[in-house]
């Protein structure tokens, strides 16, 4: 690397944000199926202009970060820099660092719907390919990519099975099942999302 800037990757970029409020076992699938299907892929933290956020960016970016050295695979990279609440802004980013190379911008289809309510979403999507990974309860209907591929996406469905975890879900039950394993010493140790305290629905027991 150079200046910011990378040289020209071999192959395509897959871009993947996450609020990572905290990131869960789902996130952790997508990033490990992704590192198979892509020769580079970068995540970073995100805020949501769209939703209350459960801990400061900061704190979801090291848990992020975290998980990144845990799968500790070498076409996997955190790339904070990347971090935006507008895809547009995240994607001219990525062209300037990757000039040259096509950007794969990743979503669940929980998602598919709403991007074309997306700041600038023609040029979103003139801008990546759109790759979208099936989530539980979210099956992907025809009706929903035809806004997208009428304002000029390009969309792939990967061929991923992710974990049905939410990040909500966890916010509001600490549930350990939902996070990495990789995850659960830092969680334990700054009492976040719940872990690491006495639960007041487990009084603890008198001697
Ligand atoms: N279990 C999952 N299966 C497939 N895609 C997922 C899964 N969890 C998250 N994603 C996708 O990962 C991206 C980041 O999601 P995000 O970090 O908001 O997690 P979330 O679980 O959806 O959060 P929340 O429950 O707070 O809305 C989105 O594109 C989302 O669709
Ligand atoms: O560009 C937008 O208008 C926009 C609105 C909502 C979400 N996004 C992007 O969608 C990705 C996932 O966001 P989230 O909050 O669901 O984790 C992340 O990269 C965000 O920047 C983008």
């Amino acid at each position: 690397m150079s200046n910011g800037v990378d040289k020209a990757a071999e192959g395509p970029v897959a871009l993947f944000g996450t609020s990572a409020d905290p990131p869960t076992r789902g996130h952790l699938a997508l990033l490990e199926g992704l590192v198979q299907l892509y020769p580079q892929v970068a995540t970073w933290a995100s805020d949501n202009p769209q939703k209350l956020h459960g801990a400061p960016l900061e704190q979801r970016s090291t848990l992020l970060g975290e998980l990144v050295a845990a799968i500790g695979d070498p076409r996997l990279s955190h790339r904070q820099e990347l971090s935006s609440p507008w895809a547009i802004t995240t994607l001219e980013r990525a062209a300037a660092r990757w000039p040259g190379s096509e950007l794969v911008f990743v979503v669940g289809s929980d998602l598919a719907a709403q991007i074309p309510s997306w700041k600038q979403a023609e040029a979103v999507l003139k801008a990546c390919v759109l790759a979208i990974a099936p989530r539980a309860g979210w099956p992907l209907q025809p009706k929903q990519l035809e806004p997208l591929t009428q304002l000029g996406g390009r969309v792939v469905i990967l061929p991923l099975q992710v974990p049905a975890t939410a990040s909500s879900a966890v916010r509001q039950t600490p549930d350990l099942a939902q996070l990495p394993a990789a995850l659960l010493p830092l969680l334990l140790k700054h009492n976040l999302y719940g872990l690491g305290k006495p639960s007041l629905s487990q009084p603890l027991k008198r001697p």
